[in-house]
């Protein structure tokens, strides 16, 4: 049978509606519209073709990468997807989202412009945005540097305020000062928002936002006390390549005062620093923003790999024919199920909570203009240990694909590796994921420690104010059905992390140190923190496959028993068998196009076969029968080969 048909069989077996599980995908009958007109609009368009990049040259690749944000960018205009002014409008975000091909567009949109939003005076907002608005500036992100990323207050590009002139002098002192990684900066941004230690009369005040032109807005030459460059090839073919993640040393440049950023603090003509009845934590705000949609975008990356895994499945088939009869679909082995049905049960939960960030983020902007900071330590632990989970899972998860895919998930043809080479990278940028973990472990250290004081936990580490009930509490399963339950898995996750956080809390106590402490105990309390953001997920959504997984740290806590372990199992089992017949219906309802999918074997048609088979013939290799180089190498081995034979 051909792979068509087998889809089409597959298609008629869901048992919902697709139509509206589309609709909750997208989140809203409008946003589905958008999402389905926007990602035609984008497919139908020759200049956004990526079937072809994978050959590429860098050189090749990154002109195309301009061409197609310069495309991008006239689209967004003529089809007024941007507004007013600015793209960050969902309709551009879109647009982005669907051509599919990072570029420096997203630090301007994505970093440079939110910093401004975040960190500049209304007067600075009034200055800077409309350029950026315009793209008539292009702007970076430049915080990290070659010898710290992590560790933001290790910064050692210095700022140090002139008050002969009334400017600042930026400077990188050292090598390992160099700004590095920056993406945008190596080929195309004007200007940067550079972090740098601010230095007033020989005193360090630590690290602010400068808005600094890097290059000439007329022949785009660096401006004088410049030097910047691309850092090189980074991992995968196409992949992040198509980013121009830069360079740039600072020799004693001099930019005016009121480019400093000054809505956290401020620096006067007479050189005094003045800080802001605000929390300095708001200089990382423009992080805080960046992790959120990172966490949104998890579902993105993940829920394709997932639509190609599934739809190949079901295609493929392998062993168990009878009598000459049809093979055996892959997707039919228990353990196929057992590693592909928790993703895709992952994808959909990683849309819900990436969702529910969104909602506490601008719940946490909506007080920060009112004043009231009180709930921005839980967003960034939420927004830190969020991304963490959901770039880790999703990178896992997209590995795991390809390798449900067999060898011909190994072909860039699939889609598999190139998509993981582009996302495997947010596991690192936007705060290396386990550092992020340690900040959420401080933040739960922290509340467990202020619950004998009264301090009332709030948001997601309400539970800890049951500290007492979830200490006691033992899971009272008797039969596999019980764990459908949401309230019974709720109640297991929080019981799980609260006896981790608290476990960590008083074996940090035995130290006299507590900084000596926290370094040593690392290891565990990064376990307390992912279950924590674990309980976030299951909080939002229903997770058994999550319990299994962690199936040691609930008999450890004692908050199961083994029996009650192999009852999840058994209930895991009914229910794989459950999402079975739904599960090409349930990734049809991503609504991707093939364009986006980017793969052969996630056709929706499924026509794999033929289409592997063509593609193959299209490889630059197969352009001459005899490959160059035959002469000089194959031959004269060939020809020795004879001669040792014939000796
Ligand atoms: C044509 C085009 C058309 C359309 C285009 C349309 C749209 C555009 C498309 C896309 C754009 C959209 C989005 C972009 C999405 C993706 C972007 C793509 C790629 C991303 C590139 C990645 C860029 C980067 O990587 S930038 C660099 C990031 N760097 C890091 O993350 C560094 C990590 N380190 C840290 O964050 C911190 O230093 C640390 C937290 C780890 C260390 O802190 P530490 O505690 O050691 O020190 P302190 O600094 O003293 O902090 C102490 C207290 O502060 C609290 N804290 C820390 N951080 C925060 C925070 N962020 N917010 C609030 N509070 C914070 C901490 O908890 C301590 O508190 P306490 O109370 O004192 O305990
Ligand atoms: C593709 C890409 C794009 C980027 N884009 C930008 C950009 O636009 N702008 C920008 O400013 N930066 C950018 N970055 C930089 C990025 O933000 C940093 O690389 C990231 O924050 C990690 O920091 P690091 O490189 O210093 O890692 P390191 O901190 O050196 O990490 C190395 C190892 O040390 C461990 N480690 C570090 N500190 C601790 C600790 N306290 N406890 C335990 N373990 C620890 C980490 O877990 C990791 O295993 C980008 C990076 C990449 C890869």
């Amino acid at each position: 049978m051909e792979g068509v048909d087998h889809l089409a069989f597959e298609r008629n077996k869901a048992q919902f509606d697709v139509d509206e599980m589309k609709i909750v995908w997208a989140g809203s009958r409008e946003d589905f519209e958008l999402s389905d007109r926007i990602s035609r609009l984008v497919a139908s368009d020759p200049v956004f073709r990526k079937d072809d990049r994978a050959a590429l040259g860098r050189k090749e690749l990154f002109k195309n990468t301009l061409r197609k944000a310069a495309h991008a960018w006239k689209r967004v205009i003529e089809l007024r997807l941007s507004g007013e002014f600015s793209a960050l409008e969902p309709e551009a975000y879109k647009l982005r989202a669907f051509v599919d091909q990072p570029a420096f567009t997203d630090l301007h949109w994505g970093m440079f412009v939110p910093a401004i939003q975040g960190q500049g005076t209304d007067e600075q907002q009034q200055k800077w945005l409309p350029l950026a608005y315009r793209m008539q500036i292009i702007g970076c992100y430049a915080q990290t540097e070659l010898g710290h990323g992590s560790n933001v207050q290790g910064l050692e590009t210095t700022a140090t305020f002139d008050p002969k002139t009334d400017e600042f002098v930026i400077h990188s002192p050292t090598l390992t000062s160099s700004k590095w990684w920056p993406g945008g900066l190596g080929k195309v941004s004007t200007h940067a928002v550079v972090y740098a230690r601010l230095i007033i009369d020989g005193q360090d005040y630590g690290v602010h936002g400068f808005i600094v032109q890097l290059r000439s807005l007329d022949d785009h030459l660096p401006l004088p006390g410049i030097t910047i460059g691309d850092i090189g090839m980074k991992f995968g073919n196409a992949a992040y390549n198509t980013m121009d993640n830069g360079v740039l040393t600072f020799d004693h440049v001099r930019i005016p005062r009121n480019q400093m950023l000054m809505r956290v603090s401020q620096v006067t003509r007479e050189g005094k620093y003045v800080h802001s009845n605000v929390p300095r934590q708001l200089v990382y705000g423009t992080m805080v923003y960046v992790r959120q949609k990172i966490v949104a975008d998890a579902s993105v990356a993940l829920s394709r790999a997932v639509c190609i895994a599934t739809r190949y499945s079901a295609v493929r088939r392998q062993f168990g024919s009878h009598n000459g009869g049809l093979e055996t679909q892959v997707i039919d082995y228990k353990t196929q199920q057992s590693r592909l049905f928790p993703l895709l049960a992952s994808a959909y939960a990683f849309r819900f909570v990436g969702e529910w960030l969104l909602w506490l983020y601008t719940d946490v902007t909506e007080r920060l203009k009112a004043k009231d900071f009180s709930t921005l330590p839980e967003a960034h632990a939420c927004t830190a240990g969020l991304k963490s989970l959901t770039t880790t899972a999703t990178a896992d998860g997209i590995e795991e694909c390809r390798k449900l895919c067999g060898g011909h998930g190994y072909l860039c043809s699939s889609g598999l590796p190139e998509l993981f080479a582009v996302y495997v990278p947010a596991c690192t940028y936007e705060g290396d994921n386990i550092v992020l973990l340690l900040q959420v472990a401080r933040h739960l250290v922290k509340t467990v420690s202020q619950l004998s004081t009264g301090n009332k936990p709030v948001g997601t580490t309400a539970y800890m104010a049951r500290l007492e009930q979830l200490l006691q509490y033992h899971s009272d399963v008797k039969k596999a059905e019980d764990w459908l339950k949401p309230n019974v898995v709720l109640e297991a996750f929080e019981a799980r992390a609260a006896r981790m956080c608290v476990a960590c809390a008083q074996n940090l106590s035995k130290f006299s140190n507590p900084e000596e402490g926290f370094q040593e105990l690392a290891a565990d309390l990064v376990e307390a923190a992912v279950a924590h953001c674990q309980l976030i997920v299951v909080s939002n959504v229903y997770a058994l496959s999550l319990l299994h997984k962690h199936l040691g740290d609930f008999i450890s806590t004692g908050c199961i028993d083994p029996k009650q372990g192999s009852l999840a199992n058994e209930q895991l089992r009914n229910l794989y068998s459950q999402v079975r017949p739904n599960a090409v219906a349930l990734v049809d309802a991503y609504n991707y196009t093939d364009h986006y999918l980017g793969s052969i074997l996630g056709r929706y048609d499924g026509n794999v076969y033929p289409k592997l088979y063509e593609e193959a013939w299209k490889d630059p290799l197969n352009d001459s029968i005899v490959p160059d180089g035959f002469k000089e190498y194959i031959q004269p081995l060939l020809k020795q080969q004879l001669r040792n034979a014939r000796l």
